[in-house]
């Protein structure tokens, strides 16, 4: 017997995949309006800094196929073909949707490439699917809210804390930083679960790795007059240090699971240049990326939400 199709609807952010992609990515983001010279200069001039382009594309591209792989492995009657839609640039999420019911699939798990639930970004992927898979017919697509709590995930992250912790000169001087890219402050009077998901991540793995300082922080804030949730990351430092002289920071930004510009740059270059002019040592552990027991958590995610979605047809 043939097998039934599964679609595994993997979707992110979106990242240019060459110089000449950079001002209409940013056009999308910034919901059609071009940007000013400035502020595209000022973008082309943070992907220089980090290498010329973002290792996102790549990195997303491996993920979906890594998931896929091990869904084929252990999941004996399905046929699984994991389709990337992603928010700002194509394959948009649309596009991915179109293409499973072109392929003749009518049931599909979606996953979004972050951990945390906010309206502001898991929200807007999924209702773009739904409403996508409604107008075309015939798919049923499940939806992952968040995944914060999954073990793998935590394990990943504990692990990677353990080892920097055991690397930094002095574990009672040094504190962890946890954070999640921040978002315009209104979502918090709204109710969003995104702060408390990012709390609850930070106490698990301060339990799981026995750290003694750890604080929340948040990152890479847009550039627009409404207020932010902070405190930022780099403003968090120097009053960490100021307060309490810590010796050593350790960046966890458990908000993002890859290598990209908020990482590469808003991490490692601007905390680091905190960290430089107050004299205290940097770290920052490795992102989840592609590795295995990383993907196969994700890959169990999708399973979970799979029985869900067959135990309620
Ligand atoms: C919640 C969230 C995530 C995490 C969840 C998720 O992954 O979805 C995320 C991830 C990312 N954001 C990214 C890039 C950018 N985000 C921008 C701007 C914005 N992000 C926002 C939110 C988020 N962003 C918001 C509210 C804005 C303001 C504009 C608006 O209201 O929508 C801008 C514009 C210029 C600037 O402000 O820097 C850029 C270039 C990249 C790719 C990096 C690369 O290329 O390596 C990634 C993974
Ligand atoms: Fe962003």
């Amino acid at each position: 017997m043939a097998k039934k199709k599964l679609g595994i609807l993997i979707m992110a952010y979106g990242t240019p995949r060459s110089k000449e992609e950079v001002e209409p990515y940013y056009t999308h983001i910034r919901r059609g309006r071009k940007p000013s010279e400035e502020a595209l200069q000022d973008l082309m001039d943070r992907y220089e800094a980090i290498g010329g382009l973002s290792p996102l594309a790549v990195i997303t591209e491996e993920q979906a196929e890594g998931i896929e792989h091990i869904l084929n492995e252990t999941l004996d009657e399905y046929e699984v073909k994991a389709y990337l839609g992603l928010k700002h640039i194509e394959p948009f999420i649309e596009d991915a949707v179109a293409e499973m019911v072109q392929d003749g699939v009518d049931e599909a798990v979606s996953l979004v490439l972050a951990p945390h639930y906010s309206t502001f970004s898991v929200k807007s992927y999924n209702q773009r699917a739904q409403t996508e898979a409604e107008r075309l017919g015939g798919l049923t697509i499940h939806s992952v809210e968040s995944w914060y709590k999954e073990p793998g995930f935590l394990n990943y992250w504990s692990n990677q804390i353990k080892e920097t912790m055991a690397s930094v000169p002095n574990p009672d001087e040094t504190c962890v930083i946890f954070s999640a890219h921040s978002l315009p402050e209104k979502i918090i009077a709204a109710g969003d679960p995104y702060p408390d998901q990012l709390k609850e991540t930070a106490d698990l793995l301060a339990e799981m790795t026995g750290i003694k300082h750890y604080e929340i922080g948040w990152q890479s804030e847009g550039n627009t007059p409404d207020p932010w949730i902070g405190p930022d990351v780099q403003d968090l430092t120097r009053s960490l240090y100021h307060d309490k002289g810590y010796k050593a920071f350790v960046y966890c930004p458990v908000g993002f699971i890859a290598d990209h510009l908020e990482v590469l740059f808003d991490n490692d270059y601007e905390c680091k240049v905190v960290t430089d002019e107050l004299g205290v040592d940097y770290f920052r552990p490795k992102m989840p990326n592609t590795d295995p027991e990383f993907l196969a958590s994700l890959a169990n995610v999708i399973q979970k939400k799979l029985r869900e979605g067959r135990d309620s047809l």
